[in-house]
């Protein structure tokens, strides 16, 4: 049941968040949503408390005080509508060691109730560009062959809200253009984007709002 204050269009609703680690303050007062088919893109210095805060919104770690709601409900990764409403890359995917990169894909797509476990892995690496790996284990990708194929788990899988921590990492050129595309894809067809970049061309490319995490102490 949605609150009546909340627009019918925000997914993603941060207020007043603050987190500290002993007598570090990393932030706080922060508060911005994040809207279906809309983009927000946090950025600033190493150490201004951007991955903290994703790890906040995926349920990984808690706030000292505000709220974060995904759908109008409190973040809580033990809630099977939450995890099944948000996908995030964030920090290292963790993959088996003895699972291909299909096999991977058509785990997660199974483990979330996927139809079609099979061809969705399929064509979800293709659209990633990895075709070519899909019978490789995940010690023989290179760093960037990795990076797509972490993006690439969240892509077989339901969201409403995608979570990506430095997604360019490791990729080319080839590869942020890729990335950039593959993410305004995503906001075309409803799903509200959250990232945090250090590249201002993919900022560029795919936010709508940025927040800027320079200003949060
Ligand atoms: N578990 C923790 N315990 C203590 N301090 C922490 C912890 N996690 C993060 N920090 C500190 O919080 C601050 C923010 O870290 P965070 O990783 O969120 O920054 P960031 O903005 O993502 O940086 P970068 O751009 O380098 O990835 C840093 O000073 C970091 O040392």
């Amino acid at each position: 049941m949605l609150n009546p204050s909340q627009p019918e269009d925000q997914v993603l609703a941060v207020r007043d968040a603050e987190r500290r680690f002993g007598d570090l303050r990393v932030f706080a007062a922060v508060t911005f949503d994040v809207l279906a088919g809309r983009c927000c893109a946090i950025v600033g210095a190493n150490g201004a408390g951007k991955s903290t805060l994703l790890r906040c919104v995926t349920g990984a770690d808690r706030l000292d005080g505000g709220t974060i709601t995904v759908d109008g409900s409190v973040v809580d990764e033990s809630s099977p509508t939450f995890r099944a409403a948000v996908a995030s890359v964030v920090g290292d995917v963790a993959t088996f060691a003895h699972l291909t990169a299909h096999e991977h894909l058509q785990l997660v797509a199974t483990a979330h109730g996927m139809p079609d476990p099979y061809v969705l892995a399929t064509r979800t690496l293709s659209d990633v560009g990895l075709s070519s790996a899909a019978d490789q284990l995940p010690v023989t990708l290179s760093s960037g062959q990795r990076r797509r194929l972490a993006v690439a788990s969240a892509f077989v899988r339901p969201r409403r809200l995608l979570v990506l921590d430095e997604p360019e990492q490791h990729l080319d050129a080839g590869g942020r253009a890729w990335l950039a595309a593959r993410i305004n894809a995503e906001k075309a067809a409803g799903t509200a984007v959250l990232i945090v970049s250090h590249d201002p061309a993919l900022v560029s490319a795919v936010a709508d709002d940025t927040v800027d995490g320079d200003s949060w102490r």
